[in-house]
Formats: structure tokens, C-alpha cells, sequence
């Protein structure tokens, strides 16, 4: 409870967070949460990590979808994101964000011990569901990547630039480079008009300091993708500018894990789940199907 007196904590929008459902992190910051939970027995948890910029509620479709398959589904808005607290997409370290997403998830096992896990990522919520299935290797049946940010996209990371960021870094960490251009999201311009449109997405400047947290996390991923042994699903369009598909490639060519697919969009866009209608269908289709077939048999001891 909070002390007498003190003034309720509110979200960046000006809700008291005793208003809205939240968890508290590490550091002491609200992070916004969402649920859906089926009405029956849940089969098995879902957890969502979305990518920079943006928040936990345009992933409302794909939760439906899923939770109509009797799956509990959860997410949160990453620190710095939408509802939650925190500076507006910055990071002082990465691991916040794996850290977070490991406290929602470890209270969610709390609440059903017997249920699988697993984790939805697109793009930088991809680096993040990488690196958190990494830390727990056995605890997740499966992850589903939707355009991961997995490597540096060549042209906007040449060594030059690279090296003036890291410059850079040491001297205005706080200088914003460009902002994520919205028109390479999807081809459907509805859906680049609600991002743009959606106050709650962060549409300023991309801080060299989060810049550096990335390039942080795509090193961290290089070295994690030789041990990665756990089932995966890869879905990326080679028309994406924002996270180079040869990252995609490279884990699904380099990863020891006998269970993984990968499926390619042709012109496909980043934010594939909200590319042209059919595109977006065929993603949902391929997601609830393979996180369907990965739910373990209930066991002997279960079924009875
Ligand atoms: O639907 C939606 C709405 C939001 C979008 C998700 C966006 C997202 O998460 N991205 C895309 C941009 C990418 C930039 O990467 C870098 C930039 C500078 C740098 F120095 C090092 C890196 Cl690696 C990071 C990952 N999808």
C-alpha cells in the first residue's frame, strides 16, 4: 500500500495505476499489462513482446485469435512504452527488458503451474524473446519471431555508422537519430495511418544511447544462436527495411535446434501480422497453427 497521503502513481496518459491492470518492476515502475483470458481451462500461456515504439495493443487481434484456442494470453507494455512508466524509448540497459518480461511470466506460472509457456515476438520484442527463452532454455515449448530484430540492417549500420554512434554514445547519448519510418511498416496504408495515428506508439527520434542497447542485443543474439535448442518459428518478409531478413536466415541456418521453421512473405513488410489483409490472415493462420501443434499431450497422469 502506498504510504498515507502520497499521491497516486499514474501512467504517462494520467491514470492512476490503481485503475489499471499493472505489475511493478525491478526499479519500481508500473508497466501497464493486458489479458485475455479464455472462459474454459486454459491450455497453455502465451506471453507477447512487442517491438520499439510501439505497445501491447495492437497485438488485440492475434491475442483473440489465440485465446479463442482456449490459450491464456498475456503482455505488457515494455518499460518506456505506451501506459507504462519509464523514458520514452530509452533504455539504460537491455536486460530491463528481459528481466520484466521474466517477472510477468514467472507470476503467470505462478498462477497455473501446469501449463506450457510461449512467447510471441516481432521485431526488438523478437531480440527480447530470444534473449529471454536463452536465459530459461527449458522453460518455453516454443517461440514464435515475427520479423525479429536480429542483426543490423547493412545499410543503415555500415561500419562508419556504427563507429560514429558509438562516438556518438560517449558524447550526446541523448541526440536522436531518425524515427522509424512508418510507410516500411506494411503495405496496407490503413495500417500505417493507425500507427501513425496512435498516441499511445512513440514518434519522436531514436535516442543513440537505445541505439547502442540494440546493437547491444543483436551481439548478445550472435553469440546465443549456436547454443539455441529450443522450438521455433520464424515468419519474415523480404521487403523488410526495418529488420533485415539475413537475421532471420542466419539464426534458422545456424540454430542446433531440430525443431524450427521458417517461412519467408514475399514483399512482405515489417510488421507482417498488420501487412495486406491476406498476408496479416495467413500469419495469424500459421502462428495459432504452430503454437497449436506444440502444445504438449496432456500426460498420463493429466488425462486420468
Ligand atoms: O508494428 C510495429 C510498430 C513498431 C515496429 C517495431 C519497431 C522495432 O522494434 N524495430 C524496428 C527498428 C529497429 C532499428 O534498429 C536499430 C536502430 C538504430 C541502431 F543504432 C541499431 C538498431 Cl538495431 C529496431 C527494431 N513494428
Amino acid at each position: 500500500m502506498p504510504e498515507p497521503g502520497a499521491a497516486p502513481r499514474r501512467s504517462p496518459q494520467g491514470v492512476p495505476y490503481s485503475d489499471l491492470p499493472h505489475i511493478v518492476n525491478a526499479d519500481g515502475l508500473h508497466l501497464f499489462c493486458r489479458y485475455w483470458e479464455p472462459t474454459g481451462q486454459p491450455r497453455a500461456l502465451v506471453f507477447i513482446a512487442h517491438g520499439a515504439g510501439e505497445h501491447c495493443g495492437p497485438y488485440d487481434e492475434m491475442a483473440q485469435r489465440l485465446k479463442e484456442l482456449s490459450l491464456l494470453v498475456f503482455a505488457h507494455d515494455h518499460v518506456g512504452h505506451g501506459q507504462s512508466e519509464g523514458d520514452r524509448m530509452n533504455i539504460k540497459d537491455f536486460q530491463i527488458y528481459i528481466r520484466d518480461s521474466l517477472q510477468h511470466i514467472d507470476l503467470m506460472k505462478s498462477r497455473h503451474p501446469d501449463l506450457p509457456v510461449f512467447i510471441v515476438g516481432h521485431s526488438m520484442g523478437g531480440a527480447i524473446s530470444i534473449l529471454t527463452a536463452c536465459e530459461r532454455p527449458g522453460d518455453f515449448v516454443g517461440v514464435v519471431l515475427i520479423a525479429p530484430l536480429v542483426q543490423m540492417n547493412p545499410e543503415s549500420a555500415t561500419p562508419f555508422k556504427v563507429f560514429m554512434a558509438k562516438l556518438l554514445n560517449h558524447m550526446l547519448p541523448s541526440l536522436t537519430m531518425g524515427s522509424i519510418e512508418s510507410k516500411w511498416l506494411s503495405r496496407d496504408k490503413r495500417q500505417v495511418e493507425a500507427y501513425d495515428a496512435d498516441e499511445l506508439n512513440y514518434h519522436g527520434g531514436m535516442r543513440v544511447s537505445f541505439g547502442m542497447q540494440l546493437m547491444a542485443a543483436v551481439e548478445r543474439m550472435q553469440r546465443e544462436i549456436p547454443s539455441i535448442s529450443w522450438p521455433f518459428l520464424l515468419l519474415h518478409g523480404d521487403a523488410d527495411k526495418l529488420c533485415d531478413i539475413r537475421g532471420s536466415r542466419m539464426m534458422y541456418d545456424n540454430s542446433p535446434s531440430t525443431d524450427k521453421k521458417i517461412k519467408i512473405y514475399e514483399g512482405g513488410y515489417h510488421a507482417l501480422h498488420h501487412d495486406l489483409p491476406e498476408v496479416a490472415e495467413s500469419v495469424l493462420k500459421e502462428l495459432t497453427t504452430w503454437i497449436t501443434e506444440h502444445i504438449p499431450a496432456a500426460t498420463s497422469q493429466e488425462a486420468q
